[in-house]
C-alpha cells in the first residue's frame, strides 16, 4: 500500500481502488518484480557498455519507492559528476510515460548541479521491434506444441490503458500514443510475417487492445479490455492467440497479473489457446539498441548529427520535448526537464 499510494499521490485514485490493485501484489509475495527487472537490465547494459569500451557508470533511481531517484542523483552529485542522461524504463509518448517522468527528474534533480538529458522515446527503434519479433515468434511456436495451427492464430497487441484524455494530449506534440503502438505493432507484424510467410495481418490493422484500466468507471479510457477481445474473437471463431505486450518495456505487475493471470484465465474459460509473449526485457537487441541511444544523444550533445535508427515510416522521438509534448493536464505549469 505504501508504493501503491506513492504511485498514485495526487491523482484522487481511492483507496479501494489501491487494495484491489495489492491483491495482485499479494499473489505475487507482496512485492513488485519491477526492481528485479531493472536490475536485470542494468547488469546487462553494463555488459554491454563494458564490451563497447564506455566506461560511464550505471545509477538507478525509482519514481515510487527505493532506491529513490532523488537520493541517486544527489548520490551522482556528490561522487563528482556533472552531466546525467536518462534512460527511461518507458518508451511512448503520452504524459504517463514521458512527461511525468521528465517532472520527476526535475523534482529530483533539482537541487543538485546535474544537467539531466534523455535518450529518445524508443519504442519504434529497431532493436525494440526485433524482441517483440522474437517473442511473437516464439509464443506462436508455443501454440504449435500446445497443439494449435499457429498459421491462423490471432496476434493481439496490447498496451496500458490511459485516459482519452491523455492520449489526446499526448497527439499534440507527437503523432500521440495510440499512434505509436501501431506503428510498432505493425512493424512486429510484417516481420512477423516475412519470416512465417503467414500473413498475420490480413489486410486488416493490427489488433491493438488495453490492459490495466483504472479511474472512475463513467470517465472514458482507451479501449477495448484485452478480456473484451478476446471474448469477441472467440465469437468470431478464433481458436488461439499470441497476447503481446509491446507497452511495457519488461514483466511489470500489469503483464504478470493483468496478462498472465486475469487474460490468460478469460482465454481458458473460453477455450481459446494463449500464448503470452515475453516483453524486451534483456533481449539483447534490445538492450544494443538502449546503448546505441545512448550513444546518440552523446552526439547530439556533442553537436554532431548521428543517424537515428526508427522502423519505416515511424516518428523519431524527441530527445528534448516540445513544450506542449505530453501536457500534465491537471498541472499544466509542473516544471519538467528535457524540453524547449
Ligand atoms: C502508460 C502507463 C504505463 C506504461 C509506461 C511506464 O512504464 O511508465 C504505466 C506503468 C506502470 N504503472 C505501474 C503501477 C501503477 N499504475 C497505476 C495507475 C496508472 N498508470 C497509468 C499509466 C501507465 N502506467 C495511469 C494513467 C494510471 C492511473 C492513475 C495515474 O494517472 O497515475 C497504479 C494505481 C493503481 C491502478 O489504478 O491500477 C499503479 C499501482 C507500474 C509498476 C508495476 C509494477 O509494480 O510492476 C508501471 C511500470
Ligand atoms: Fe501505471
Amino acid at each position: 500500500m505504501p508504493f501503491l499510494r506513492n504511485v498514485t499521490r495526487g491523482r484522487g485514485i481511492p483507496d479501494e481502488r489501491l487494495e484491489v490493485v495489492g491483491e495482485h501484489y499479494y499473489l505475487f509475495g507482496g512485492r513488485s518484480p519491477i526492481n528485479d527487472q531493472c536490475r536485470a537490465l542494468i547488469a546487462a547494459l553494463e555488459k554491454e557498455f563494458a564490451d563497447r569500451g564506455l566506461e560511464t557508470p550505471i545509477y538507478w533511481g525509482n519514481r515510487n519507492w527505493e532506491p529513490y531517484l532523488t537520493d541517486t542523483l544527489q548520490q551522482a552529485g556528490a561522487d563528482g559528476h556533472r552531466r546525467v542522461l536518462a534512460i527511461t524504463t518507458s518508451a511512448y509518448p503520452s504524459y504517463s510515460s514521458c512527461r511525468q517522468y521528465r517532472e520527476n527528474l526535475y523534482d529530483a534533480g533539482h537541487d543538485t548541479s546535474l544537467s539531466i538529458d534523455r535518450i529518445r522515446q524508443y519504442a519504434d527503434h529497431p532493436g525494440f521491434v526485433t524482441a517483440s519479433v522474437d517473442a511473437v515468434r516464439a509464443g506462436l511456436a508455443q501454440l504449435g506444441a500446445e497443439g494449435h495451427d499457429p498459421a491462423s492464430a490471432r496476434l493481439v497487441y496490447v498496451t496500458h490503458s490511459i485516459p482519452s484524455p491523455m492520449a489526446e494530449a499526448s497527439a499534440r506534440a507527437t503523432r500521440g500514443y495510440e499512434s505509436w503502438h501501431r506503428a510498432v505493432a505493425d512493424e512486429v507484424t510484417r516481420q512477423v510475417a516475412a519470416a512465417t510467410g503467414v500473413d498475420y495481418a490480413g489486410g486488416h490493422d493490427s489488433d491493438l487492445v488495453y490492459c490495466s484500466r483504472s479511474g472512475a468507471p463513467g470517465q472514458p479510457w482507451l479501449e477495448p479490455d484485452i478480456n473484451d477481445r478476446l471474448r469477441e474473437s472467440a465469437a468470431d471463431g478464433t481458436k488461439a492467440v499470441v497476447v503481446v505486450p509491446i507497452g511495457f518495456i519488461s514483466d511489470h505487475m500489469e503483464v504478470i497479473y493483468d496478462l498472465d493471470t486475469e487474460a490468460a484465465e478469460t482465454a481458458r474459460e473460453l477455450g481459446l489457446g494463449f500464448a503470452r509473449a515475453a516483453t524486451a526485457g534483456t533481449h539483447p537487441a534490445f538492450v544494443a539498441a538502449l546503448v546505441d541511444l545512448v550513444e546518440e544523444r552523446a552526439a547530439i550533445a556533442r553537436g554532431e548529427q548521428p543517424e537515428q535508427a526508427v522502423i519505416p515510416g515511424a516518428e523519431i522521438g524527441a530527445v528534448v520535448c516540445p513544450v506542449d509534448c505530453c501536457l500534465n493536464l491537471r498541472q499544466p505549469d509542473r516544471p519538467a526537464l528535457c524540453q524547449r
